[in-house]
């Protein structure tokens, strides 16, 4: 008989610890208002897969990722990034972030504002061609960003997001008003990112995400309820789908 084929190594189990992760938060509390955003959260994002966070609005996802990339004050505890304190200088050019209604200029085209945010990242001169091939917006290359359509507008901010190749990409809600189709495309683009080594946080209101994730964090009220596969959310709740997982894992709360 020959030996069976090499197979990847299997993901290791919910709540083993991971080593060098791409994101490590410990006791992070985030008061945002009088609102406790983050209750103290304790978790870790392996580096070069897709990490999904998911939870209900409200539940603190935005509130982690701008902790990440180092733009929300944190009230307690810390968070490192690629071995480096969240906000160092030198994770400037090794993250990329794609924030919820993240601003392009309107009055220069698509090109114009790759080669623009090129330019003021050092990313080489090719990059902007690379990331419209990457995010499907050849055909708009020449238009107005202000004239875009919704789903095309969030393509632009993602493609800014990825210029530079970062190790480390965080993007907010990045398929919010995508077609199906699109929105296939980018989770293959991020499966393709992460099996050359690229890290991803990808967060979603979309449950049925989950399903392209490597592993899923799920949020509740700034705490983390669950960190385990799509495979393990199933079968932990015997639910037949993302959806209904959750809802059952809310439940259990
Ligand atoms: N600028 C702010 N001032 C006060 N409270 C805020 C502010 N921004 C967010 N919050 C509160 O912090 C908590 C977490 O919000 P956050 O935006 O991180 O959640 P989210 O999971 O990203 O939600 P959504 O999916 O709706 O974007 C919420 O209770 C929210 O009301």
């Amino acid at each position: 008989m020959p030996p069976p084929p090499p197979t990847d190594p299997p993901p290791p189990p919910a709540g083993a610890p991971i080593e060098s992760p791409a994101i490590r938060s410990t006791g992070l509390l985030v008061k945002r208002g009088g609102t406790t955003a983050l209750d103290g959260l304790t978790v870790a994002v392996p580096r070069g897969q897709v990490v999904g966070l998911l939870g209900p609005s409200g539940s603190g996802k935005t509130t982690f990722m701008r902790a990440v990339v180092g733009t929300q004050r944190i009230t307690e505890g810390t968070v490192q990034v690629l071995g480096s304190p969240a906000g160092s200088p030198d994770l400037r050019r090794r993250v990329g972030y794609l924030a919820q209604g993240a601003g392009v200029y309107d009055d220069l085209s698509v090109l114009e504002n790759l080669r623009y945010f090129a330019r003021i990242l050092g990313a080489p001169a090719t990059d902007p061609e690379r990331v419209l091939q990457e995010t499907d917006l050849g055909g708009q290359a020449g238009q107005l960003a202000g004239s875009l359509s919704g789903g095309q507008h969030r393509r632009v901010s993602l493609a800014v997001a990825l210029l530079g190749t970062p190790e480390l990409l965080i993007l907010d809600e990045p398929t919010v008003g995508l077609d199906p189709v699109l929105r296939r495309d980018l989770w293959n683009l991020f499966a393709t990112l992460a099996s050359r080594g690229v890290s991803l946080l990808v967060s979603s209101h979309v449950m049925d995400e989950a399903n392209r994730c490597g592993r899923i964090l799920l949020l509740h009220e700034g705490r983390l309820l669950a960190d385990l596969t799509p495979a393990e959310l199933l079968e932990r709740t015997g639910a037949p789908d993302a959806d209904t997982a959750f809802l059952t894992l809310l439940g259990a709360t």
